[in-house]
Protein backbone atom coordinates (compact mmCIF):
# COMPACT_ATOMS: atom_id res chain seq x y z
CA UNK A 1 0.00 0.00 0.00
CA UNK A 2 1.03 3.53 -0.92
CA UNK A 3 -0.08 6.52 0.75
CA UNK A 4 0.55 10.51 0.89
CA UNK A 5 3.25 10.77 3.44
CA UNK A 6 2.46 14.32 5.82
CA UNK A 7 5.52 16.04 6.64
CA UNK A 8 4.75 18.09 9.29
CA UNK A 9 6.69 21.21 9.52
CA UNK A 10 6.99 24.90 11.23
CA UNK A 11 7.18 27.96 9.34
CA UNK A 12 10.17 29.33 9.88
CA UNK A 13 12.33 29.47 7.11
CA UNK A 14 15.33 27.28 8.03
CA UNK A 15 11.87 24.88 9.22
CA UNK A 16 10.79 25.19 5.84
CA UNK A 17 14.04 24.28 3.71
CA UNK A 18 14.70 21.40 6.27
CA UNK A 19 10.87 19.84 5.29
CA UNK A 20 11.21 20.46 1.43
CA UNK A 21 14.74 18.72 1.13
CA UNK A 22 13.52 15.61 3.18
CA UNK A 23 10.54 16.01 0.69
CA UNK A 24 12.54 16.11 -2.40
CA UNK A 25 14.53 12.67 -1.33
CA UNK A 26 11.35 10.84 -0.53
CA UNK A 27 10.40 12.07 -3.89
CA UNK A 28 13.73 10.57 -5.80
CA UNK A 29 12.83 7.47 -3.90
CA UNK A 30 9.38 7.43 -5.10
CA UNK A 31 6.71 8.37 -2.50
CA UNK A 32 4.69 10.94 -2.48
CA UNK A 33 4.80 13.46 0.05
CA UNK A 34 3.22 17.04 1.51
CA UNK A 35 4.22 19.59 3.55
CA UNK A 36 1.48 20.04 6.51
CA UNK A 37 2.74 23.66 7.87
CA UNK A 38 1.82 23.52 12.17
CA UNK A 39 1.44 26.74 13.78
CA UNK A 40 3.16 26.65 17.07
CA UNK A 41 -0.16 27.93 19.11
CA UNK A 42 -1.16 28.22 23.22
CA UNK A 43 -3.53 25.27 21.42
CA UNK A 44 -1.98 22.20 22.57
CA UNK A 45 -5.30 20.35 24.11
CA UNK A 46 -4.52 16.87 25.12
CA UNK A 47 -6.18 14.55 27.19
CA UNK A 48 -3.21 14.40 28.96
CA UNK A 49 -0.37 17.13 30.38
CA UNK A 50 2.74 17.52 28.02
CA UNK A 51 4.95 16.01 30.58
CA UNK A 52 3.16 12.79 30.88
CA UNK A 53 3.94 11.67 27.01
CA UNK A 54 7.43 12.87 27.74
CA UNK A 55 7.29 16.39 25.75
CA UNK A 56 9.54 18.59 26.81
CA UNK A 57 11.60 20.24 23.54
CA UNK A 58 10.34 24.39 23.22
CA UNK A 59 11.61 23.54 19.76
CA UNK A 60 9.63 20.24 18.91
CA UNK A 61 6.70 19.88 20.95
CA UNK A 62 4.57 21.77 18.48
CA UNK A 63 4.85 18.75 16.24
CA UNK A 64 5.32 16.13 18.71
CA UNK A 65 1.18 16.85 19.48
CA UNK A 66 0.49 16.92 15.63
CA UNK A 67 1.71 13.27 15.22
CA UNK A 68 0.16 12.47 18.33
CA UNK A 69 -3.00 13.68 17.02
CA UNK A 70 -2.21 12.26 13.99
CA UNK A 71 -1.97 15.01 11.99
CA UNK A 72 0.86 14.47 10.13
CA UNK A 73 3.13 11.23 9.78
CA UNK A 74 6.63 12.14 10.19
CA UNK A 75 8.50 15.42 11.39
CA UNK A 76 11.68 16.96 10.24
CA UNK A 77 13.71 18.64 13.05
CA UNK A 78 17.22 20.50 13.63
CA UNK A 79 18.46 17.28 15.89
CA UNK A 80 20.66 19.36 18.63
CA UNK A 81 17.01 20.97 19.19
CA UNK A 82 15.56 17.78 19.75
CA UNK A 83 15.83 16.74 23.70
CA UNK A 84 17.78 13.29 24.11
CA UNK A 85 14.48 11.52 25.21
CA UNK A 86 11.72 11.41 22.70
CA UNK A 87 7.95 11.35 23.71
CA UNK A 88 5.91 8.36 23.95
CA UNK A 89 5.12 6.97 20.46
CA UNK A 90 8.06 8.82 18.52
CA UNK A 91 11.36 7.48 17.49
CA UNK A 92 13.36 8.29 15.19
CA UNK A 93 13.44 7.35 11.34
CA UNK A 94 16.01 8.91 10.30
CA UNK A 95 19.41 11.31 10.42
CA UNK A 96 20.10 12.62 7.42
CA UNK A 97 24.01 13.32 6.33
CA UNK A 98 24.99 16.12 8.81
CA UNK A 99 26.22 19.67 7.07
CA UNK A 100 28.51 22.27 8.35
CA UNK A 101 28.41 21.62 11.78
CA UNK A 102 30.43 24.68 13.12
CA UNK A 103 29.62 27.95 14.83
CA UNK A 104 30.41 31.42 13.26
CA UNK A 105 30.81 34.54 14.29
CA UNK A 106 28.83 37.31 12.03
CA UNK A 107 31.02 40.58 13.06
CA UNK A 108 31.16 44.39 11.89
CA UNK A 109 35.43 44.40 11.64
CA UNK A 110 37.83 42.48 14.00
CA UNK A 111 39.50 44.92 15.89
CA UNK A 112 37.47 44.25 18.96
CA UNK A 113 38.64 40.85 19.83
CA UNK A 114 42.18 41.87 21.67
CA UNK A 115 40.13 44.77 23.60
CA UNK A 116 36.47 44.72 24.78
CA UNK A 117 33.50 43.80 23.07
CA UNK A 118 29.76 42.85 23.10
CA UNK A 119 28.84 39.72 21.21
CA UNK A 120 24.97 38.39 21.76
CA UNK A 121 24.03 34.77 21.30
CA UNK A 122 20.88 33.15 23.03
CA UNK A 123 22.76 30.13 23.61
CA UNK A 124 24.85 29.15 27.26
CA UNK A 125 27.28 26.77 25.43
CA UNK A 126 28.10 30.04 23.31
CA UNK A 127 28.32 32.14 25.69
CA UNK A 128 30.09 30.25 28.52
CA UNK A 129 32.47 29.33 25.42
CA UNK A 130 33.32 33.02 24.39
CA UNK A 131 34.18 34.43 27.96
CA UNK A 132 36.19 31.64 28.40
CA UNK A 133 38.53 32.33 25.98
CA UNK A 134 37.66 36.65 26.16
CA UNK A 135 37.16 37.50 29.58
CA UNK A 136 37.57 40.93 29.13
CA UNK A 137 33.78 40.82 26.82
CA UNK A 138 30.32 40.89 27.83
CA UNK A 139 27.59 38.86 26.09
CA UNK A 140 24.44 39.81 25.64
CA UNK A 141 21.49 38.08 24.71
CA UNK A 142 19.80 37.14 21.20
CA UNK A 143 16.95 35.50 20.93
CA UNK A 144 14.52 34.68 17.58
CA UNK A 145 15.44 32.73 14.53
CA UNK A 146 18.16 33.02 12.26
CA UNK A 147 16.53 36.03 9.92
CA UNK A 148 15.52 38.04 13.03
CA UNK A 149 18.92 37.30 14.97
CA UNK A 150 20.53 39.16 11.90
CA UNK A 151 18.42 41.84 11.65
CA UNK A 152 18.87 42.49 15.43
CA UNK A 153 22.79 42.47 15.08
CA UNK A 154 22.51 45.16 11.99
CA UNK A 155 20.29 46.99 14.26
CA UNK A 156 22.46 46.95 17.29
CA UNK A 157 25.83 48.51 18.42
CA UNK A 158 26.83 44.62 19.30
CA UNK A 159 30.32 43.56 17.83
CA UNK A 160 29.20 40.74 16.56
CA UNK A 161 26.64 37.75 17.09
CA UNK A 162 27.70 33.78 16.33
CA UNK A 163 25.24 31.41 14.38
CA UNK A 164 25.46 27.84 13.39
CA UNK A 165 26.93 27.94 9.68
CA UNK A 166 23.88 25.41 9.02
CA UNK A 167 21.23 27.33 9.70
CA UNK A 168 22.76 30.42 7.36
CA UNK A 169 23.97 28.27 4.52
CA UNK A 170 20.44 26.35 4.53
CA UNK A 171 18.55 29.86 3.91
CA UNK A 172 21.40 31.16 1.73
CA UNK A 173 22.33 34.00 4.37
CA UNK A 174 25.84 35.24 3.20
CA UNK A 175 27.12 37.64 5.99
CA UNK A 176 29.70 40.25 4.56
CA UNK A 177 31.82 39.18 7.56
CA UNK A 178 32.18 36.35 9.39
CA UNK A 179 34.74 33.85 10.63
CA UNK A 180 34.72 30.97 11.63
CA UNK A 181 35.14 29.27 15.46
CA UNK A 182 36.80 26.43 14.71
CA UNK A 183 38.17 26.52 18.40
CA UNK A 184 34.40 26.84 19.62
CA UNK A 185 32.82 23.08 20.47
CA UNK A 186 29.26 23.03 18.50
CA UNK A 187 26.20 21.39 20.37
CA UNK A 188 25.44 17.56 19.66
CA UNK A 189 24.14 17.45 16.60
CA UNK A 190 24.79 20.70 15.56
CA UNK A 191 24.20 20.59 11.67
CA UNK A 192 22.21 17.04 11.70
CA UNK A 193 18.67 17.09 10.66
CA UNK A 194 16.14 14.05 12.52
CA UNK A 195 12.93 12.54 10.99
CA UNK A 196 11.01 11.03 13.24
CA UNK A 197 8.28 8.89 13.07
CA UNK A 198 5.54 7.09 14.76
CA UNK A 199 6.20 3.55 16.16
CA UNK A 200 3.12 2.04 14.88
CA UNK A 201 3.82 3.14 11.49
CA UNK A 202 6.02 0.63 9.71
CA UNK A 203 5.12 2.67 6.17
CA UNK A 204 6.76 5.70 7.29
CA UNK A 205 9.70 3.69 9.09
CA UNK A 206 10.57 1.79 5.60
CA UNK A 207 10.14 4.77 3.89
CA UNK A 208 12.66 7.48 5.71
CA UNK A 209 14.89 4.50 7.11
CA UNK A 210 16.31 4.62 3.43
CA UNK A 211 17.59 8.69 4.09
CA UNK A 212 19.45 8.03 6.69
CA UNK A 213 23.16 8.55 7.14
CA UNK A 214 25.43 5.91 9.52
CA UNK A 215 27.78 8.32 9.77
CA UNK A 216 26.18 10.72 10.96
CA UNK A 217 24.29 8.57 13.01
CA UNK A 218 27.06 7.27 14.76
CA UNK A 219 28.21 10.29 15.53
CA UNK A 220 25.04 12.39 16.76
CA UNK A 221 24.33 9.18 19.00
CA UNK A 222 27.43 9.58 20.70
CA UNK A 223 27.32 13.41 21.15
CA UNK A 224 24.03 12.68 22.12
CA UNK A 225 25.05 10.03 24.48
CA UNK A 226 28.14 12.40 26.40
CA UNK A 227 24.97 14.78 26.68
CA UNK A 228 22.28 12.76 28.26
CA UNK A 229 24.77 11.35 30.44
CA UNK A 230 26.23 14.52 32.00
CA UNK A 231 22.83 17.06 32.32
CA UNK A 232 20.34 14.80 33.33
CA UNK A 233 17.78 16.88 32.28
CA UNK A 234 18.88 20.03 33.31
CA UNK A 235 20.29 22.48 30.57
CA UNK A 236 24.38 23.76 31.09
CA UNK A 237 26.99 24.59 28.50
CA UNK A 238 27.81 21.50 26.58
CA UNK A 239 29.44 21.10 23.90
CA UNK A 240 30.22 18.06 21.89
CA UNK A 241 31.32 16.74 18.55
CA UNK A 242 32.30 13.33 17.34
CA UNK A 243 33.54 13.04 13.74
CA UNK A 244 34.42 9.60 11.99
CA UNK A 245 37.41 8.84 9.82
CA UNK A 246 38.68 5.24 8.66
CA UNK A 247 36.77 3.80 10.75
CA UNK A 248 38.01 5.79 14.37
CA UNK A 249 35.87 7.82 16.39
CA UNK A 250 37.25 11.10 17.10
CA UNK A 251 35.44 12.63 20.22
CA UNK A 252 35.74 16.04 21.91
CA UNK A 253 33.52 17.04 24.47
CA UNK A 254 33.07 20.27 26.81
CA UNK A 255 31.22 21.51 30.19
CA UNK A 256 32.11 24.91 31.16
CA UNK A 257 30.36 27.20 34.12
CA UNK A 258 27.63 29.58 32.49
CA UNK A 259 30.30 32.64 32.96
CA UNK A 260 33.04 30.58 31.21
CA UNK A 261 35.53 30.90 33.97
CA UNK A 262 35.77 26.88 34.76
CA UNK A 263 36.02 24.50 31.75
CA UNK A 264 36.51 21.18 31.34
CA UNK A 265 37.17 19.27 28.50
CA UNK A 266 37.25 15.83 26.88
CA UNK A 267 39.13 14.57 23.84
CA UNK A 268 39.46 10.72 23.04
CA UNK A 269 39.30 7.99 20.17
CA UNK A 270 37.62 4.40 19.61
CA UNK A 271 37.52 2.24 16.80
CA UNK A 272 33.78 2.31 15.40
CA UNK A 273 32.95 -0.98 15.88
CA UNK A 274 33.66 -0.02 19.78
CA UNK A 275 31.54 2.45 20.28
CA UNK A 276 28.96 0.87 22.66
CA UNK A 277 28.98 3.13 26.20
CA UNK A 278 31.92 5.40 24.31
CA UNK A 279 29.49 8.52 24.78
CA UNK A 280 29.02 7.86 28.39
CA UNK A 281 32.38 7.09 28.73
CA UNK A 282 33.68 10.64 27.62
CA UNK A 283 30.39 12.18 29.69
CA UNK A 284 32.77 10.28 32.67
CA UNK A 285 35.61 11.63 32.26
CA UNK A 286 34.09 15.12 32.61
CA UNK A 287 32.13 14.60 35.84
CA UNK A 288 35.44 12.55 37.33
CA UNK A 289 37.15 16.49 36.42
CA UNK A 290 35.33 17.97 38.48
CA UNK A 291 32.33 18.49 36.25
CA UNK A 292 30.11 17.04 38.98
CA UNK A 293 30.28 19.54 41.38
CA UNK A 294 29.25 22.15 38.46
CA UNK A 295 26.18 19.73 37.39
CA UNK A 296 25.30 19.75 40.76
CA UNK A 297 25.73 23.38 41.53
CA UNK A 298 23.35 23.64 37.77
CA UNK A 299 20.59 22.19 39.18
CA UNK A 300 20.37 23.61 42.86
CA UNK A 301 20.21 27.06 40.85
CA UNK A 302 17.55 25.83 38.13
CA UNK A 303 15.22 24.59 41.47
CA UNK A 304 15.62 28.39 42.18
N1 LIG B 1 18.53 26.73 18.23
C1 LIG B 1 18.18 27.27 16.96
C2 LIG B 1 18.74 26.49 15.84
N2 LIG B 1 18.44 25.20 15.67
C3 LIG B 1 19.12 24.72 14.58
C4 LIG B 1 19.84 25.76 14.05
C5 LIG B 1 20.69 25.70 12.85
C6 LIG B 1 20.90 24.33 12.25
C7 LIG B 1 21.72 23.42 13.10
O1 LIG B 1 22.51 23.88 13.94
O2 LIG B 1 21.61 22.20 12.93
C8 LIG B 1 19.60 26.89 14.84
C9 LIG B 1 20.16 28.23 14.62
C10 LIG B 1 21.46 28.52 15.34
O3 LIG B 1 21.82 27.82 16.27
O4 LIG B 1 22.13 29.52 14.98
Amino acid sequence: MNKVIRIGTRDSELALWQAKTVQAALEKLGHESELVPVKSSGDLNLDQPLYEMGITGIFTKTLDVAMIKNEIDIAVHSMKDVPTALPKGIIEGAVMKRANFSDILVHKGLDFLDAEGIIATGSLRRKAQWLNKYPTHKVVDLRGNVNTRMQKLEDSDWNGAIFAAAGLERIEIKPDNFIDLDWMIPAPAQGAMLIVVKKEDEFCQKAVSALNHRETEIAVHIEREFLKKLEGGCTAPIGAIATVKDDIVHFKGSLLSIDGSTKFEVEKEVPVDEIEGFGEACAEEILNKGGKELMLEFKKVMKK
